[in-house]
């Protein structure tokens, strides 16, 4: 068994999955694993292409097409309420923003589609959408609010004087009671069962990571401050705020989110969660 090439796998080329990936490398022997970094919406495109084995990937991108796919278990990229970069920008008063258009980043899939949701069930509004690069400026030249998600929200909410800023995590949670799951890994069902076995080490390296993360966290918040700019404090409280289970919680908000994206119309289908299941591995092992 197994694949006569190395495995590729996605990593979301933003610091909200830096605990997902950042400790992950040492673990996958370049021979056999190369990682590609993307923005979540390119990588939701090369997933579905085939390019890609396995990925970190939009929520919503994963629920479009979850048939093919299986859930790397306990991963995710979540916020149990304030997310801080999933961003509303309001040039105008959120009345004229309800009436008016918003422009949203090309980089996203979840959080458009969250959007989407919110105009639709939370404001019982219908404002028109522009899809645009994730500039503040040039988005709010052209619309009355701009959703920018990722590094680029972050950055930009240093700079947003003047103009109220609503973060999506924290106004689901207040609206719904729940947790936000924007992002999940996923693998692609034909691989799971052509080399399972380089798949639960995807998922043992990620599972490291992620823990390692919540040990040590000054490392991340030390590349953030050098990469990104910002502050310790900022940071600190950036990574302290984000999470990256999935667990019952996080899934029964996720489900909630589908069963709402699915009432809109925005999924043609139902979704049902499947995971990856590492048991099948060991017991092919013994
Ligand atoms: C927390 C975030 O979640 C991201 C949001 C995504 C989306 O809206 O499609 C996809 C992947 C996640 O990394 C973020 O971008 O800051």
């Amino acid at each position: 068994m197994g694949l006569n090439r190395p495995i590729t796998i996605g990593r979301i080329d933003y610091a909200n999955a830096w605990p997902l990936f950042h400790f992950s490398e040492e673990k996958l022997p370049e021979e056999r694993f190369t990682i590609v970094r993307r923005v979540p919406s390119l990588l939701n495109q090369a997933m579905r292409n085939g390019e890609l084995d396995v990925t970190a990937m939009a929520a919503f991108a994963y629920g479009q097409h979850a048939d093919n796919y299986l859930l790397l278990p306990d991963l995710s990229v979540s916020a149990k309420g304030r997310v801080n970069s999933i961003l509303l920008f309001l040039k105008a008063p959120l009345e004229e923003v309800l009436k008016g258009t918003i422009a949203v980043t090309n980089t996203s899939a979840t959080s458009i589609n969250l959007l989407k949701i919110i105009m639709g069930m939370y404001y019982q509004a219908n404002p028109a959408y522009v899809t645009m690069e994730p500039e503040l400026d040039s988005m709010l030249e052209q619309a009355d609010a701009a959703l920018i998600i990722g590094d680029p929200a972050i950055k930009a909410s240093w700079q947003a004087e003047g103009l109220t800023v609503i973060d999506l995590g924290q106004l689901w949670r207040d609206w719904t009671g729940y947790g936000m799951t924007f992002a999940l890994v996923a693998v692609r069902k034909e691989i799971a069962e052509l080399d399972p076995e380089s798949i639960a080490q995807v998922l043992e390296a990620l599972t490291y990571s992620k823990a390692r993360s919540l040990r040590e966290p000054q490392v991340l918040v030390d590349k953030a401050c050098a990469e990104l700019g910002g502050t310790s404090d900022y940071w600190s409280r950036y990574f302290r705020e984000l999470h990256h289970d999935f667990g019952a919680a996080e899934q029964t908000g996720l489900s909630l989110y589908f069963e709402y994206a699915y009432k809109l119309g925005l999924l043609d289908h139902q979704v049902n969660m499947r995971f990856f299941d590492v048991r099948s591995v060991l017991q092919v092992n013994e």
